[in-house]
């Protein structure tokens, strides 16, 4: 079982994904993508052509939901029905509906007690676990809470140069109107009490990797 859990919330683009998974490496702990859930979910109801805005057709999907994942940040994957879809819940597609299953009530419960019970039962010292709502519902009495920001504009370009496919344009109007409908569901744009802001804005990536490594380390108690 995981003793040590480092709950990091933030925005679309914030560097959530890239930068806990590289902090986990380094600490030898493992790594719980929570938005990898929802978009794999997402996926499955496209698959099977459910209509997502359908909260009774998508609640039914997630009771028979085969979901895996790797929480070993140098073994990843995701897993649905033993299909590998890592690549797949990245697509525009994906995006453009998932906040719409991750607003349905009885899904979240479901999958953050999926989260919990994978957290609890994995064997790393320690976990890092990334989403919108880890430090204030799925996890929070963590040791370490962080909110990992970055102004819009630098989420956008950083995004941008991933997404060669579309405009920056397009890029930008998805990742505000994820922002905005995931916002009515949970507030991750203000720390709780007790999170520790961290604003990735003015500083690269691997400055930012530290700084999350550096709290973690202030934050846990010491032999
Ligand atoms: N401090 C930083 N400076 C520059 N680039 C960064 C920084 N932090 C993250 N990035 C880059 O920003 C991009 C977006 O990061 P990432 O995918 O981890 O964000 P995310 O918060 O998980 O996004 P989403 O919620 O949409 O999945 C990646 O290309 C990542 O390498
Ligand atoms: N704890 C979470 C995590 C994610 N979501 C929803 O999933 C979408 C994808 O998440 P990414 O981290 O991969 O961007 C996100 O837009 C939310 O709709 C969530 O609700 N709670």
């Amino acid at each position: 079982m995981s003793d040590i859990v480092v709950a990091v919330d933030g925005p679309a683009g914030s560097g959530k994904s890239s930068v806990s998974k590289e902090a986990a490496r380094r600490l030898g702990y493992a790594y719980l993508d929570t938005g990898a859930a929802y978009r794999a979910l997402a996926w499955h109801c496209l698959d099977e052509g459910v209509d997502v805005e359908n909260p009774d057709a998508v609640l039914e999907r997630v009771r028979a939901f085969d979901y895996a994942t790797g929480m070993d940040p140098d073994r990843y994957y995701v897993r649905v029905g033993g299909e590998d879809i890592t690549p797949d819940i990245r697509e525009p597609r994906v995006s453009a509906v998932v906040s719409a299953v991750a607003r349905v009530p009885e899904v979240r419960q479901s999958l953050n007690a999926m989260f919990r019970r994978l957290m609890d039962e994995h064997p790393a010292p320690g976990v890092i676990v990334e989403g919108r709502d880890i430090t204030t519902i799925v996890a929070p009495d963590a040791p370490v809470r962080i909110l990992l920001t970055a102004s819009e504009e630098a989420r956008i370009a950083r995004r941008s140069a991933e997404v060669s496919a579309q405009t920056t344009e397009a890029t930008a109007q998805q990742l505000a109107s994820r922002d905005r409908q995931d916002s009515r569901v949970v507030d991750f744009m203000t720390a709780a009490p007790g999170v520790i802001p961290l604003d990735s804005t003015d500083i690269d990536f691997e400055q930012t990797v530290q700084a999350l490594i550096d709290t973690v380390r202030s934050g846990i108690p010491h032999d």
